[in-house]
């Protein structure tokens, strides 16, 4: 029981100010290239207007959601009349400048925290606190420094499913330790492994309670270009497999572009809201390569940035 309280105390909102990271936008960016090509397009050929969809579709329904934090200095509006509505297997990325308000937005969905006013719904029931058919991703991976990789995935399985046999129950992890290739590993603690590693270990750890929803909050944001890519493309693997919701925050647009369907693109707070939400139109299995070739790829990436840098620009950036 001490241990199963362990992992939830893993979800706890008090690991969420640690996980607070930098952003990391791409740093090449010509910017009267970017307006060039902005001008130069109609955003219709872009696909950027939200898809009207069937209700019944729905794995995610947030609606009319606003968060207000009481401060000493009074009321704080965070997010104000937010609406998204995400398909079941969607992989949908969240995007937007450093303390707008998306891992509050999301906090709603994981159950961590309630919306002041509106409502968030998964599979048709109002979120009303954590559960394990929404699971987290945090870029600080939340493993317990104690117990080996194996553990730390068993105990998660072990908390949802108090009832399954002792051998189902670890080959659920071995399974999922395979998955994302850490079979080796299995006996190591995580101070003996990775960041990469780490993240691997956290990602299986989520899967391997089969959520419903998949909520990763910038996974990837400590890790090495190289490291990133190739969990990037196993998580798209995995999810082909697997497909279940995912609802990402990332400040990388090229990471956003090779995962997603779509991009939510939040307006700065106070009283953010979704500014736009971008299409996006590869096909899948998606190739990094080709759909860098992609001419809609350059298009649909300056898009993002003018609307991050230019149209809702962010005092910092003007450094
Ligand atoms: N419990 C809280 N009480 C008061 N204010 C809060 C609380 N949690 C978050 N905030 C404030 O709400 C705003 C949005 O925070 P949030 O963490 O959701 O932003 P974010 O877009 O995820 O930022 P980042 O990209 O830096 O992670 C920030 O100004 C933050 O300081």
């Amino acid at each position: 029981m001490g241990l199963k309280c362990l992992f939830l105390l893993l979800l706890d909102p008090f690991c969420i100010p640690l996980i607070r990271g930098t952003c990391h936008y791409s740093p090449y960016i010509n910017t009267e290239k970017i307006m060039h090509t902005i001008k130069s397009k109609n955003p219709k050929v872009l696909n950027l207007k939200p898809q009207p969809a069937m209700n019944h579709d729905f794995s995610v329904v947030i609606e009319n959601v606003s968060k207000v934090y009481p401060t000493p200095k009074g009321p704080y509006t965070v997010l104000q009349d937010v609406n998204l509505t995400v398909k079941e297997g969607e992989f949908i990325c969240v995007i937007g400048h450093s303390g707008c308000g998306k891992s509050t937005l999301l906090n709603m969905v994981s159950g961590f925290a309630t919306p002041t006013h509106g409502s968030v719904l998964v599979n048709g029931k109002p979120v009303k606190k954590p559960g394990p058919d929404r699971m987290v991703v945090f870029q600080n991976y939340a493993l317990l420094p104690w117990l080996t990789v194996f553990e730390n995935v068993y105990l998660a399985v072990d908390a949802v499913h108090p009832n399954k046999r002792e051998a189902e129950k670890r080959s659920i992890v071995r399974d999922h330790l395979a998955m994302v290739g850490l079979t080796e590993a299995e006996n190591k603690k995580p101070t003996q492994i990775s960041g990469g590693m780490k993240q691997r270990v956290s990602i299986a750890r989520a899967l391997a309670i089969r959520p419903e929803v998949l909520i990763l909050d910038e996974p990837f944001g400590a890790l090495d270009a190289i490291t990133k890519e190739e969990l990037q493309e196993e998580l798209l693997k995995i999810w082909n497999d697997h497909r279940c919701t995912v609802l990402m925050i990332t400040h990388d647009i090229d990471e956003a572009l090779f995962l997603a369907d779509r991009l939510v693109m939040m307006t700065n707070g106070p009283a953010a809201n979704i500014g736009e939400i971008m299409n996006i139109p590869f096909p899948r299995p998606r190739d990094r390569d080709r759909i860098m070739e992609d001419p809609q790829y350059y298009d649909l990436r300056n898009y993002a940035l003018d609307f991050l840098y230019n149209r809702f620009a962010h005092d910092d950036d003007a450094a």
